[in-house]
């Protein structure tokens, strides 16, 4: 039986991928450590990299080249934009962060970089490309959620990202980007490669980045001085 295409892929980028799948922050995730900080900063970040991974799935819907496929495109996107806008909305809620707050924080590198790269991607308007980025992103959070062995956390802004990424229709809709990929990638393997080798460095990146981060919500503290209070008015 030959490999199937999407395990070559992985294969060449085995490394980053495994530091991706058990970084630090999804072992701290899974066990419901994660620092309120530290998942601030994440919260923050991935809220924006849904805006640009929207864009992204809006381009699949227009590129795809069968009907099926465009229609698992569109129910995948109502989720997103609907359960999985609000569990961050709800996230931000329960971690005091403002949207204020959140307006305030710059990207980190990772996001911008991955913006970029889905932006790209969509541009190319090749299904190949686009597939390779969605791939990337949703089998790799498939893979890290479906290493949970105890108990799913209490807090739900925890448990309720790990469920999101580990639920029998999520499982479905990995197996049919990989089969897609499959089908259509051997032809345009060049492209398949350098989309999907990105994506893989800057899954890595993006946890990394959340790391070297303060606390967002100090960005939202009251200064010491009235001279400061006097400048954040003008
Ligand atoms: C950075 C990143 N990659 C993948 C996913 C899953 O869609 C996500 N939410 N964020």
């Amino acid at each position: 039986m030959s490999q199937r295409f999407t395990d070559g892929l992985r294969e060449e980028n085995r490394p980053t991928w495994d530091e991706a799948v058990g970084h630090r922050f999804v072992q701290e995730l899974l066990s419901g450590d994660v620092d309120d900080a530290v998942m601030s900063n994440y919260l923050i970040q991935d809220h924006r990299f849904l805006d640009a991974f929207v864009t992204l799935l809006g381009s699949a819907i227009a590129t795809a080249d069968t009907f099926e496929a465009r229609l698992r495109f569109g129910r995948f996107a109502g989720i997103i934009c609907s359960e999985e806008n609000t569990y961050f909305l709800r996230s931000f809620e329960a971690l005091n962060i403002s949207e204020a707050l959140r307006d305030r924080i710059p990207d980190t590198e990772p996001t911008g970089g991955f913006a970029a790269l889905m932006r790209e991607a969509a541009h190319t308007r090749d299904y190949v490309a686009i597939l390779a980025v969605l791939t990337v992103a949703e089998w790799l959070y498939y893979e890290w959620a479906r290493m949970r062995q105890g108990p799913l956390p209490e807090n739900f802004v925890h448990a309720e990202w790990i469920t999101l990424h580990d639920n029998p229709a999520f499982a479905e809709f990995v197996e049919f980007l990989r089969n897609e990929l499959d089908r259509l990638g051997a032809d345009a393997a060049e492209v398949a490669r350098d989309f999907f080798g990105r994506a893989v460095q800057l899954e890595r990146q993006f946890f990394d980045a959340v790391y070297a981060q303060n606390d967002p919500r100090d960005a939202g503290t009251p200064r010491n001085t009235s001279a400061d209070y006097a400048q954040e008015e003008n």
